[in-house]
């Protein structure tokens, strides 16, 4: 069994949770996609809800999927958002941003009364930090915006070399929003709560990865099988 098949079995373990009349918030990256597709799987089988998508190409896998799309615009809350993530501790905290969406996903996210994360087993971790945490940054004054990260990462016991997300061509990478995004390699965070609070206050900084008491439950896919497992 590959990757991939683990990825589907999360998202279709997730999906048992959907029910028609729900408005959904449509996740990011490779195994939301598979969620997506089994979703409209569903619609096309007469399941009616509707979906909020944390990305461009979110967006247009749902139109292609046939399922109904709105914004935040139109609706204020949602009942479930399904999404992937780089990383999950053991206290359900996460790091996204791998495929550059973090900003979109964090909004739809707290508008959201439920958050069921999917991943394979590969992305549950004891410390979040070994996958590069990506922080959205704003390029007038980056290397003030750069300083104040590094200092934030000194101020809870975290070191590591912040690189600047390339995209094509040379240029850098702009995410959805029109922004950058600086990924810092700090093999291990110690105190993400504080980290996350600490990036939040910094005034070039857009978002970050951090997602912290965001998540209500993680579908773990593994060659084991599945595993839920729901905040304490
Ligand atoms: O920006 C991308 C999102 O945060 C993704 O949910 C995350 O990177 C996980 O993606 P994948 O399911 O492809 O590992």
């Amino acid at each position: 069994m590959d990757k991939e098949d683990l990825k589907r079995q999360a998202a279709a373990r997730a999906l048992e949770e959907v029910r028609s009349g729900m408005k959904l918030g449509l996740g990011t990256g490779s195994t939301a996609r598979h969620f997506v597709e089994l979703l409209g799987e569903k619609v096309r089988g007469g399941l009616d809800v509707i979906g909020v998508p944390t990305s461009e190409v979110t967006r247009a896998d749902a139109e292609r999927c046939g399922i109904r799309l709105t914004t935040l615009d139109e609706i204020d809350r949602l009942d479930l958002t399904v999404d992937g993530a780089d990383e999950v501790d053991t206290r359900l905290e996460l790091i996204k941003g791998g495929g550059g969406a973090l900003l979109r996903e964090k909004i739809v996210a707290a508008a959201s009364d439920r958050m069921i994360v999917i991943a394979d087993e590969s992305k549950w971790v004891d410390c979040l930090g070994k996958f590069p945490l990506p922080v959205e940054v704003i390029p007038f004054g980056l290397a003030a915006t750069r300083r104040a990260i590094e200092k934030a990462f000194t101020q809870v016991g975290a070191a590591g070399q912040l690189k600047l997300r390339d995209g094509e061509a040379g240029h850098a990478f702009v995410t959805d929003g029109g922004h950058w995004i600086v990924d810092a390699h700090l093999g291990r965070i110690p105190d993400a709560p504080r980290l996350a609070k600490l990036l939040s206050e910094i005034p070039g900084v857009v978002e970050h990865g951090l997602f912290i008491g965001i998540a209500s439950t993680v579908v773990l896919a593994g060659t084991e099988g599945i595993r839920t497992v729901e905040r304490a």
